[in-house]
């Protein structure tokens, strides 16, 4: 009995070390497990569910498998593929979850979040996040051509690397007070999110008992899951691409 959680693969065409170290991720480690969670930027980038480009179909046909066979698949908004929709998670057979959400984890209720929403002292960030899952901005950008939605995103993307000169895009980490204040909210003594690339397990406290932040690592370097198992603490496990 084992549940996994993953996140922040950010699967793009120029990484396709990244594509075959997730294949052979479900192949090795996901293979026969009750439950696989993604947890968000599982894509770099997403501009609708009707861009079908041959990644998406790789990796929607290596999930499909999965969960045919057995596996549970929950899938997760992150701020880079947010616009993924009901129709690709049913190609997939995953389940979309809300972020944040509360899952029962063999006895322990856990809340999964992305975590770009903790990420509160970036203020600049946040304006333009609010604007992005907005839905009327959103339908306001699906309704535009497809081709039009990728010269966009081009554009959005040189932005980006115009403005961080090939480094890394700097993603703040968490404002720890927002931590607490979403694990009091929901009840629960552990938060599992992605997003800051700072993988790690935090003991904290949380309405006065003790709690865990489990981090999900990135998979800029290193292949990063979270392995649950019943009556265990759950382990993040590491190995190199
Ligand atoms: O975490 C931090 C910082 C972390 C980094 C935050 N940056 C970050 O996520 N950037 C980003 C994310 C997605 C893409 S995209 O290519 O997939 N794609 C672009 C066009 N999209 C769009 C949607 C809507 Cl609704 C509305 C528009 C509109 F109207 F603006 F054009 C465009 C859909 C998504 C491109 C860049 N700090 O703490």
């Amino acid at each position: 009995m084992t549940t996994l959680f993953i996140s922040d693969l950010h699967l793009e065409e120029s990484r396709p070390d990244i594509t075959s170290a997730f294949l052979a991720f479900l192949d090795e480690k996901a293979r026969g497990v009750e439950q696989l969670y993604i947890l968000g930027d599982f894509f770099e980038a997403w501009i609708g569910d009707d861009e079908r480009t041959p990644l998406q179909e790789q990796v929607a046909e290596a999930l499909r498998t999965v969960s045919d066979a057995g596996t549970e698949l929950f899938l997760m908004h992150g701020n880079r593929d947010f616009l993924i929709g009901e129709d690709y998670c049913n190609r997939i057979g995953a389940t979309l979850l809300d972020d944040p959400t509360v899952v029962d984890v063999y006895g322990t209720p856990t809340l999964l979040m992305h975590g770009d929403s903790l990420c509160t002292a970036d203020v600049e960030y946040q304006k333009f996040r609010a604007n992005m899952r907005n839905p009327q901005w959103q339908q306001m950008i699906l309704q535009r051509p497809l081709a039009e939605r990728q010269q966009m995103a081009r554009q959005l993307r040189e932005i980006s690397m115009a403005k961080n000169k090939d480094k890394e895009e700097f993603i703040m980490d968490v404002t720890p007070d927002e931590v607490v204040k979403a694990m009091e909210a929901y009840g629960v003594q552990r938060l599992i999110h992605g997003h800051t690339h700072r993988p790690a397990v935090h003991e904290l406290e949380a309405d006065g008992k003790p709690a865990k932040r489990i981090v999900l690592g990135d998979w800029g370097e290193n292949v990063w899951w979270l392995e649950a198992e019943p009556g265990r603490e759950p382990t993040l496990k590491k190995q190199p691409l």
